[in-house]
């Protein structure tokens, strides 16, 4: 049987050598991307980098049901994370859900936006699952920057079982998009979007990253 297909196949011979070329995954860094120092404003390495915002899913403290996760910045453009899978997460009896799991690695590679200093939300995330988690197992994970090309950013990231120098269990490659402020503002409910901006705090963190892409 055939796998879905993003367009229908060509016509046998009908192709160009130039088509036939394998192209780079969107997630790879294009020729021409760079790896910039980090930003001036980045948090020191080992800071526990905070939420962005109390109510994510990801990493907000006032959200009960979500995965509450804290990064920590590594020395470069990179950070780590720790996510233990509850009895809540699974998907497979005693096996986490594999898409609790790709929100466990968005949510990090997210976090390296205070890195850069850039508001950037997820455009594309590949990942590769390698072998199962297990309830109440951790998964380490390691995020970092491979590439910036104009207003995409990209990286990629692991997570390991056992340890932080277990067997990986999932990998993952992301494009990033920066953002400005207004991506939130004009999209996100009003009533949230109200009482995010009347937060004084999230305010001045939201502003502190605008961007001009
Ligand atoms: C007062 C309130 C304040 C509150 C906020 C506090 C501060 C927050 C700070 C930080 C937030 C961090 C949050 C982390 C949370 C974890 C991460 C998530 O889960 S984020 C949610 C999931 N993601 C989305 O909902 C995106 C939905 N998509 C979009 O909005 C657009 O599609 C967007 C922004 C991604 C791109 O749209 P365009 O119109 O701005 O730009 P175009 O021109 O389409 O793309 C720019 C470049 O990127 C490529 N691109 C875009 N999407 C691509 C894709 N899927 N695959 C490959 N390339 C893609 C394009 O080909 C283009 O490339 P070329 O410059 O031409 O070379």
């Amino acid at each position: 049987m055939n796998g879905p297909s993003a367009s229908p196949p060509a016509p046998q011979g009908s192709e160009e050598p130039a088509a036939r070329a394998v192209a780079l995954p969107p997630t790879t860094p294009p020729a021409g991307a760079v790896l910039p120092p980090r930003a001036p404003e980045a948090p020191a390495p080992g800071t526990l980098l905070g939420s962005h915002y109390d109510h994510c899913f990801g990493c907000g403290p006032q959200h009960p049901q979500g995965l509450q996760l804290t990064a920590v910045a590594g020395e470069g453009l990179d950070v780590t994370a720790e996510f233990t899978v509850r009895p809540s997460h699974q998907g497979g009896p005693g096996l986490a859900h594999g898409g609790v799991l790709v929100t466990a690695m968005d949510e990090t590679l997210g976090t390296l936006n205070w890195l850069l200093h850039a508001a950037a939300v997820t455009g594309r995330l590949e990942t590769d699952f390698v072998r199962p988690v297990p309830v109440d197992a951790v998964l380490h994970i390691r995020a970092w920057v491979t590439g910036v090309h104009g207003r995409k950013i990209y990286s990629a990231a692991e997570g390991r079982i056992g340890g932080p120098d277990g067997p990986v269990a999932i990998r993952a490659q992301a494009l990033f998009v920066q953002v400005k402020l207004e991506h939130f503002t004009t999209h996100g409910r009003p009533e949230d979007i109200k009482k995010a901006m009347d937060d004084p705090d999230l305010f001045k963190r939201a502003r502190a990253f605008e961007v001009n892409p």
